[in-house]
């Protein structure tokens, strides 16, 4: 039989994903609860192995009539049964504690990993990026901790259980005597051989008839997440939708989904059936059959009652514990999914963070200049889309990059702030300079309207009444009341607003160099017109480098640079 991917290379990957955290500043603390539960683990053994000997004891005495032997029997099994209970819990809490810890520290580090040098922007330009990051950090580290602690320490306890009830089993067997024409075949231990066919051809059965559930139980999860993402999307692009009259298709689309989440489950439904099936006819032959094979000593009174309810019971541990492979089948598949998806993931970051990064051929200079030299940018496919740019902006100047869509514009600021690294060249910042980047679509992370204005946080302390003035001049006063409100603005929030609430953001940062992507295309003329009057008259000393399509951006820039796409350019001063 071959359990799901567990080969030297899966080996391997866990090894990696597992040893940071056991190396980590954490080790000790982890180190002494893993062994805490390690010792529990076999504390549980220990008692079932006490309680099994008890059934012996106690049906002995039931049927040697003792009373006294009998309460003195339940006094002893009080004992065991409070021990027991107290171990079971403390194992699984202790356990449970284990998994937290471990995940909250691989969460820690695989965020920062994720955020660190820009690396949630810079994966998706590799042409085989992992799929959902977000679940990669959510699910799959939380799935990665449980499965890893639930599977290596259920092994650790099946081991033990096996050896310790076949030594018992061993012993309450003695040796069958088995006629064989004129000779005797005698087979020491033959009950630990027969539990060990019954549970070999048990597990091999179930494996048999169970094998496609692991894959169909895994394809379950992936449609009902595809269903169930459609549904959200429907949710982010309600308006859209609605505008363009989409609910046909989109029904169409749902059904068809939920068509694969049915049709899956169906199979499903099927195959169980198949194992319910043998399973309870298993677990009941499980009952008596090891009464069975154990009563030709109990009638030869090798054994007495409590010796034949021991052996079925250690017969019933062996088998258990023989079948944890079986058992843990799906698991062990989910396991090497979630080990694989993680394993892609580092590897992906890995990638990129060998990918020539833009920033190394930013440098910083006293001057107050940003100076571009032969700089050339490429998409990720090779093409070149701008080639041998020299520029240079003083501070307080403006420039604004026009060219057709798609030439570039964007991509030359991603350059200059060190997001895109597919470049060459040398571009020069001041040292020591503020810079603040605006995109089209501002972002608003979820909060309150004065986190909104004042993301991604001031580096000094401002005041109500500097928000209030700043939302004033940007035309937003109207929501001024509202700056303890937590909502979704993105979705409130119309996208010229969202725009101004961008320029009420380079109000109180008050940058020395601004650079603008497309920043004032949601709003009507007049607008821009008030915005950027009020960027001359407030901020007078810093440097604008503005991207846009509209003529009426001419005015307010000294110089103009237009690229074509195909990787030339040209410069003009106005
Ligand atoms: N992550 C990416 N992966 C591959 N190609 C990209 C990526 N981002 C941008 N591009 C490509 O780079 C080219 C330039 O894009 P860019 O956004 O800079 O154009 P733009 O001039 O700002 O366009 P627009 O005026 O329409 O906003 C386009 O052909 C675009 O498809």
């Amino acid at each position: 039989m071959c359990l799901p991917g567990l080969n030297r290379k899966f080996l391997q990957d866990t090894w990696h994903l597992t040893r940071e955290y056991w190396r980590s500043e954490e080790k000790w603390r982890a180190g002494g609860l893993l062994a805490v539960i390690i010792t529990l683990n076999l504390t549980y053994v220990y008692i079932l192995v006490l309680i099994n000997t008890w059934f012996n004891r106690f049906y002995n005495a039931l049927q040697n009539f003792d009373k006294e032997e009998v309460f003195s029997a339940l006094g002893e099994f009080c004992l065991l049964a409070a021990f027991y209970i107290i171990v079971a819990v403390y194992q699984l809490y202790l356990r449970q504690m284990l998994e937290i810890k471990w995940r909250q520290w691989m969460t820690g580090k695989y965020l920062n990993v994720w955020l660190k040098d820009q690396m949630y922007y810079r994966l998706q330009l590799t042409e085989n990026y992992t799929d959902n990051p977000d679940q990669r950090i959510s699910e799959d580290l939380r799935l990665f901790t449980n499965y890893t602690l639930q599977l290596s320490l259920g092994l650790l306890k099946a081991v033990v259980t096996l050896v310790s009830f076949i030594a018992i089993l061993w012993q309450l067997s003695g040796t069958l005597v088995i006629p064989f024409g004129n000779h005797q075949l005698a087979v020491s231990g033959y009950m630990v051989w027969v539990a060990i066919v019954y549970a070999v051809i048990g597990t091999w059965l179930t494996h048999k008839i169970g094998k496609p559930l692991a894959q169909l139980n895994f394809d379950q999860q992936r449609y009902e997440a595809d269903f169930r993402f459609s549904l959200v999307r429907l949710r982010e692009n309600s308006e859209s939708i609605a505008f363009y009259g989409g609910e046909a298709r989109e029904e169409r689309a749902f059904i068809s989904r939920f068509g694969k989440v049915f049709d899956n489950y169906w199979q499903i439904m099927q195959r169980q059936k198949h194992l319910t099936w043998f399973a309870s006819g298993y677990g009941q032959i499980a009952i008596i059959f090891p009464l069975v094979v154990a009563m030709p000593r109990y009638f030869t009174k090798e054994i007495q009652l409590g010796g034949l309810l021991q052996t079925s019971q250690a017969f019933s541990k062996v088998q258990d514990s023989l079948s944890f492979f079986v058992e843990s089948y799906s698991t062990l598949a989910e396991w090497k999914a979630v080990v694989d998806r993680l394993t892609g993931f580092v590897c992906n970051i890995q990638q990129v963070s060998e990918l020539p990064q833009s920033s190394t051929i930013i440098r910083t200079e006293p001057a107050p200049v940003l100076a571009v030299n032969q700089l050339d940018i490429d998409l990720p496919d090779g093409r070149r889309i701008l080639s041998g740019l020299n520029l240079s902006i003083q501070a307080g100047e403006s420039l604004l990059v026009a060219g057709p869509s798609g030439s570039g514009k964007s991509t030359l600021l991603r350059t200059l702030s060190g997001l895109w690294p597919y470049a060459q060249g040398s571009i020069v910042i001041p040292e020591g300079h503020s810079f603040l980047f605006l995109p089209q679509k501002s972002y608003l992370p979820l909060g309150t309207l004065r986190d909104t204005l004042l993301y991604p946080g001031p580096k000094r302390s401002v005041t109500d009444e500097e928000i209030m003035a700043a939302m004033l001049l940007c035309k937003l006063d109207w929501l001024k009341g509202q700056l303890d409100k937590i909502e979704d603005w993105s979705r409130v929030l119309s996208l010229g607003e969202q725009q101004r609430i961008a320029f009420v953001r380079v109000l109180i940062h008050q940058p020395e160099w601004l650079f603008m992507d497309e920043a004032t295309s949601a709003l009507d003329e007049p607008t821009e017109r008030v915005l950027y009057t009020l960027l001359r008259e407030r901020l007078a000393g810093t440097a604008m480098i503005s991207v846009g399509h509209r003529n009426t951006l001419n005015s307010y820039h000294k110089k103009k640079l237009t690229l074509d796409g195909a990787g030339r350019w040209s410069l003009l001063t106005m």
